[in-house]
C-alpha cells in the first residue's frame, strides 16, 4: 500500500510530521528491532483498518492508538477530540460558497470518517438535510454524471440480465439487510434522469442512517440502469448511464424480478427492498406484485401515504372537526396523492366507515381535471373508486370555489399551481386552511410558504415536500412544517429490519402515521403544527421502529426469533452508534481464569 494513500486516507496530509517529542519516538525505536518484519505484516493489516473509512479517525486518533497503528508522523502532532473534529466538520462546512460545495465536502468527508460524517449529520440535522435530501439532492441528481467522482452505490444495468447474482455480489458489504433501489424514471418532481437517479438512493440510505439509525454498512444503493427517454442525457458526452431509449414491457419487468430474485438468494428473504422514484403505473404495478411476497416497500406510495395521513391527523385535532367532515382536495392523482387518499381511506374503514362514505368527501384532480365518473378509462385502476359523479372540472381556481376544499394537497411536480387567488379562495371558506404543497424540490413546490402565510392572512396549517424557513406576519413568527416521506421511511426501514418479515402489510403505514401524528401531540401538545421540526426526526424514526417491530412480532409476521422481552430495548440495540471508536476496538473480553499451582517436580532419578 503505498505511502501517499495512507496519508490520503488518514486526513488528506500533504507530507509526513516529524515530532521531536521523545516519548514518541518508541514507535520508531522498536522498527529497528529484528522483529521489525513480523510487526509489518500486522502494521499493515492496522493501517488498512485506519483507512477505511468506517475505522478512520484522522485526528481523533490518540497518540497511543497513532504509536500502536505506527502512524506517528503521518499525522500532525495535534489530537482532536470528538467535540473538536465536529467544530471543524461544521467550520469546513459553512465556508462553502454554495449548497452544491457543501454537498461535495460532505461526499468527501463520508469517503473519509464514515463515523463523523453520520455524527455530523445527526448533529446538525436541520442545516444539513437538505443538502444531501431534498431540495440539494435534486440539483446533485441533474449533474449527477458533470460531477460524477466515485460509483457510491450498485449500478446493475439492462446487459447484466443473466448475471444478476453475480453483480450483486461484486458489492463489498457482505451482510446487506437493506436495498433502496431506483430505475430513475420520476426523480423527485425532475422526469427521467436515468442513471443519475443513483443520487436519490444514496440520499434516502443515508436518512436511513442519519435519522433511523441504522448501521450503514447494512445498506445498498442502487440504480436499474434500463437507459433512459431524457434527451439532454442521451445526448451528453459525459452521461453515466445506458446511453439508449428505456427498455420496457417483458425485457424490463424481467430484469426487475431477476434483481429481486437476486436479492433474496444473495441476503435472504428478509433482506428489505425499498423502491425509490419509480415512474407511477410501474410504482403501482410492483406494489400489486411484489408486497406480499417480500420485504419490500414503495417509499413514495406508502411512505408517502403515512407521512400524508398523519398531516391530516394534526389537522383533524387542530380544527377539532372529524376527519370525515374534511372535504379533501388532492392536485394530483399519481404515487404520492393517490397513496395517501388510499390510506385515509383505510383509516376512515378503521373507524367502523364503509368505503363509500371514507371516500365521499375526497377528491381527486389530475391534469385533465376532477376524477368523474365519465371518464373514458383511468391511467391506474386504484383511481377509479374515487371518481365523482358530477360534471368535469379543469380549471383549479373554479374546483376550489365550487368545492370548498378544506384540506388541499399538491402533488404534481408543478410548481407554483396553487396561485394567489387558489390561497385566498381556500381561505374565504375556512378559518384554518389546511394547505400541503408537497411536490419536491423546492422548486416544484405548488406555492411557497411565504404565499400560503400571505394569501391566507397567516391563518393557514401548511406544510411543505421540501423546507422552507419561518415567515414573519405582524411581528408574529410562522413556522412551516416539512411533509416528507424522511417522517416515514427511516421508522419503517428500522422496524422492519429488526423484526424481518417476509412481507410488510399496509397495517404498517396506518401504524407510522398515527405515530408520527402522536408524537406530535406529547412533544407539542399546545403547538399548531402539521409535523414535529425535522431536529425530532430521528426520535420519530425511533418511535415508529419500535411500533412497527411490535406490530410486526405480534402479529406473528416477524422471522426474528426469539421475540425479544422488551421490543424498545430490541430496537435501540440493532441501532448505530455515531461516537467514534477506538481504533482498535476490544470487542469482548476474557475473564481471567483460575490458576491451579504447578505439581512440584517429583520426576524420579533414573534406575539405570
Ligand atoms: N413530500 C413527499 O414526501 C413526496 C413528494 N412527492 C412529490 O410529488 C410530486 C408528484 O409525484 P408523483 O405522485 O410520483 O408523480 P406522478 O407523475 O405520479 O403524479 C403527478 C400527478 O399530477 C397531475 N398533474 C400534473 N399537472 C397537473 C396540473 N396542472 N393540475 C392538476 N394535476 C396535475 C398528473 O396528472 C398526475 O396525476 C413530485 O414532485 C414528487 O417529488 C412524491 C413522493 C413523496
Ligand atoms: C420525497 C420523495 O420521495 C419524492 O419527492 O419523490
Ligand atoms: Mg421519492
Amino acid at each position: 500500500m503505498a505511502l501517499s494513500q495512507l496519508w490520503f486516507g488518514l486526513n488528506r496530509n500533504v507530507g509526513a510530521f516529524l515530532c521531536i517529542k521523545p516519548e514518541n519516538c518508541a514507535r520508531n525505536e522498536l522498527a529497528q528491532q529484528p522483529v521489525r518484519h513480523w510487526h509489518a505484516n500486522i502494521i499493515k493489516q492496522d493501517y488498512r483498518k485506519v483507512i477505511d473509512p468506517k475505522y478512520n479517525k484522522g485526528l481523533g486518533f490518540t497518540h497511543e492508538e497513532r504509536q500502536k497503528l505506527s502512524v506517528i508522523g503521518l499525522l500532525p502532532c495535534a489530537y482532536r477530540t470528538e467535540a473538536e473534529q465536529l467544530y471543524a466538520a461544521n467550520v469546513n462546512f459553512n465556508s462553502q460558497e454554495s449548497n452544491m460545495g457543501r454537498y461535495l465536502y460532505l461526499r468527501t468527508l463520508r469517503s473519509r470518517q464514515e463515523r463523523l460524517y453520520y455524527r455530523f449529520v445527526s448533529e446538525y440535522v436541520e442545516k444539513v438535510m437538505p443538502i444531501i435530501y431534498t431540495p440539494t439532492v435534486g440539483a446533485v441528481c441533474q449533474r449527477f454524471s458533470s460531477i460524477y467522482s466515485s460509483s457510491m452505490g450498485l449500478y446493475v444495468c439492462k446487459y447484466d440480465r443473466g448475471n444478476m447474482y453475480h453483480v450483486l455480489n461484486n458489492w463489498p458489504g457482505k451482510d446487506i439487510r437493506a436495498v433502496c433501489v431506483t430505475d430513475g424514471e420520476r426523480v423527485l418532481g425532475l422526469g427521467d434522469l436515468g442513471a443519475h437517479g443513483m443520487g436519490i438512493a444514496v440520499g434516502k440510505l443515508d436518512l436511513y442512517t442519519a435519522l433511523g439509525k441504522i448501521p450503514p454498512q447494512y445498506l445498498m444503493p442502487v440504480v436499474l440502469d434500463v437507459g433512459t427517454n431524457n434527451k439532454m442525457l442521451l445526448a451528453d458526452p459525459l452521461y453515466i448511464g445506458v446511453r439508449e431509449k428505456r427498455c420496457t414491457g417483458k425485457e424490463y419487468e424481467d430484469l426487475v424480478q431477476e434483481f429481486m430474485d437476486g436479492v433474496v438468494s444473495s441476503w435472504g428473504h428478509e433482506t428489505l427492498i425499498h423502491f425509490e422514484d419509480f415512474a407511477t403505473p410501474n410504482a403501482f404495478k410492483f406494489i400489486s406484485k411484489y408486497q406480499d411476497n417480500y420485504c419490500y416497500f414503495n417509499d413514495d406510495i406508502q411512505g408517502t401515504a403515512a407521512t400524508g395521513l398523519a398531516g391530516f391527523l394534526a389537522v383533524e385535532r387542530i380544527t377539532k372537526r372529524p376527519l370525515n367532515e374534511h372535504l379533501i382536495l388532492f392536485v394530483g392523482a399519481g404515487s404520492a396523492a393517490l397513496g395517501i387518499g388510499k390510506l385515509v381511506v383505510k383509516e376512515l374503514m378503521s373507524r367502523k366507515m364503509s368505503a363509500e362514505e371514507a371516500m365521499k368527501n375526497i377528491y381527486l384532480m389530475d391534469s385533465f381535471g376532477v376524477v368523474t365518473k365519465d371518464r373514458k378509462d383511468f391511467i391506474l385502476p386504484d383511481i377509479e373508486p374515487f371518481a365523482k359523479d358530477m360534471p368535469p372540472l379543469t380549471d383549479l381556481e373554479q374546483v376550489v370555489k365550487e368545492l370548498k376544499p378544506s384540506i388541499l394537497l399538491g402533488a404534481t411536480g408543478q410548481g407554483g399551481i396553487f396561485t394567489e387567488n387558489v390561497l385566498r379562495l381556500m381561505a374565504q371558506d375556512q378559518k384554518q386552511p389546511a394547505i400541503f404543497a408537497c411536490s419536491n424540490p423546492t422548486s416544484k413546490a405548488e406555492c411557497t410558504a411565504e404565499q400560503a402565510y400571505n394569501f391566507t392572512e397567516g391563518r393557514a396549517l401548511f406544510a411543505s415536500g421540501s423546507p422552507f424557513p419561518p415567515v414573519l406576519m405582524d411581528g408574529k413568527r410562522l413556522t412551516p412544517s416539512q411533509a416528507n416521506n424522511a417522517f416515514a421511511f427511516p421508522g419503517v426501514a428500522l422496524g422492519a429490519m429488526c423484526a424481518k418479515p417476509h412481507t410488510i402489510p399496509d397495517e404498517v403505514y396506518l401504524i407510522t402515521a398515527r405515530t408520527l401524528a402522536d408524537y406530535a401531540v406529547e412533544e407539542y401538545p399546545d403547538s399548531v403544527i402539521l409535523y414535529p421540526p425535522v431536529m425530532d426526526a430521528a426520535n420519530v424514526a425511533f418511535k415508529v421502529g419500535v411500533a412497527v417491530a411490535e406490530y410486526l412480532f405480534d402479529t406473528g409476521l416477524a422471522t426474528k426469533f426469539p421475540i425479544p422481552d422488551d421490543v424498545c430495548a430490541f430496537v435501540s440495540g440493532y441501532q448505530y452508534n455515531t461516537a467514534l471508536e477506538p481504533a482498535l476496538p476490544v470487542t469482548w473480553k476474557y475473564p481471567e481464569q483460575p490458576r491451579i499451582s504447578l505439581p512440584k517436580d517429583d520426576t524420579k532419578e533414573c534406575e539405570d
